[in-house]
């Protein structure tokens, strides 16, 4: 069953498109990750589904409710989680969560969640005091509070360490597990690998490709490389009238051989063939990284978020 829904969502801020003809759908129970570089449209988008926004047209549905017109009906399905949430200095980590779950009408028990996220021993810790992970845990048991079906993750693990980054993601497996749908907005290509079922790209306010990490990495890894050492002499020719090699580059020995189709297999025949041995012969190993650089012409970078405008 299709949790979320988002057909031909369109936002402009004046003159600027921040996102352009956006769709995708979400299934009951999967994670679906947005990746895309800064400016993107991402965090926009799941604003207008989390109804924070209004989009200027297309639809949304969440659970088979528009956000925009039923935001009660959504608030008490939808936990949100959003860039950089902050609360008062002085609240406590326990008052935090039991005034957030008076909120709703069917709230989770927030003793078991305060459990869950590891916060019990800081349950009279100031917010003020807690560390980024410990802050970050706080804010993903607030978006869980009230039951949600789906939740809305944005930069879930942005400033943690690595161990609590590694933290952070099975605590998400293990809400997941409960039956919720989460859609999960992140600038870290592992994150989404490891945590997304599918993924979206979205590039300039559009949605430039939906597939699962694998499927995105295969798309991406129609170019292929295979490197290699190697001592003896070899006419560069033997390899580039190869049909599946595209170029060859040699540098003080090491060769970089660019192509597609069964690149390694037709370096491999014409070095046998040539009577040549190479050296430490391995294959460029594609991941989500060169994916979004195939889909988004950049880089991806890890980065602190960036200074949000008001609306
Ligand atoms: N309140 C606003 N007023 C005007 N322009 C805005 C506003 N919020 C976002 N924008 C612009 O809209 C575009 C999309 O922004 P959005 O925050 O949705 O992108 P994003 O993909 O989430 O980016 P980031 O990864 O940097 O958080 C950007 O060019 C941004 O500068």
């Amino acid at each position: 069953m299709t949790a979320l829904e988002v057909r031909n969502l369109h936002k402009r801020y004046g003159h600027h498109v921040a996102v352009n003809d956006v769709s995708f759908a979400v299934e009951e129970g999967e994670i679906f990750g947005i990746i895309g570089p800064n400016g993107a449209g991402k965090t926009t988008t799941v604003e207008c589904i989390a109804g924070l926004r209004k989009p200027d047209s297309g639809s949304i549905s969440v659970l088979g409710i528009d956000p925009a017109k039923g935001r009660a009906e959504v608030r008490e399905r939808l936990g949100v989680q959003l860039q950089e949430s902050s609360f008062p200095d002085a609240i406590k980590v326990a008052e935090a969560l039991e005034l957030y779950s008076s909120f709703y009408r069917d709230p989770a028990d927030w003793r078991e969640l305060m459990e869950r996220v590891g916060l019990t021993q800081k349950r009279n810790a100031h917010y003020k005091a807690l560390s980024g992970g410990q802050k970050q845990r706080l804010s993903i048991a607030l978006a869980l509070v009230g039951n949600p079906k789906v939740a809305i993750l944005d930069e879930l693990t942005t400033g943690l360490d690595p161990q609590a980054r590694r933290d952070t993601w099975s605590l998400i497996e293990r809400v997941r597990d409960t039956g919720v749908t989460i859609l999960l907005v992140t600038h870290f290509m592992d994150e989404a690998e490891r945590l997304s079922d599918r993924i979206a790209v979205i590039d300039g306010g559009r949605v430039a490709a939906v597939d699962t990490p694998a499927g995105l990495i295969a798309q991406a890894s129609a170019v292929q490389q295979v490197r290699f050492r190697m001592r003896q002499p070899l006419d560069k020719g033997v390899l580039t009238e190869l049909p599946d090699v595209t170029d060859v580059e040699i540098t003080e020995g090491r060769w970089l051989v660019t192509g597609r189709g069964q690149l390694l297999s037709s370096v491999a025949g014409a070095l046998a063939r040539a009577q040549v041995v190479a050296e430490d012969l391995r294959v460029d190993q594609r991941n989500l990284d060169d994916a979004f650089a195939a889909f988004t012409g950049r880089t991806p970078e890890a980065r602190e978020p960036s200074e949000r405008r008001g609306d």
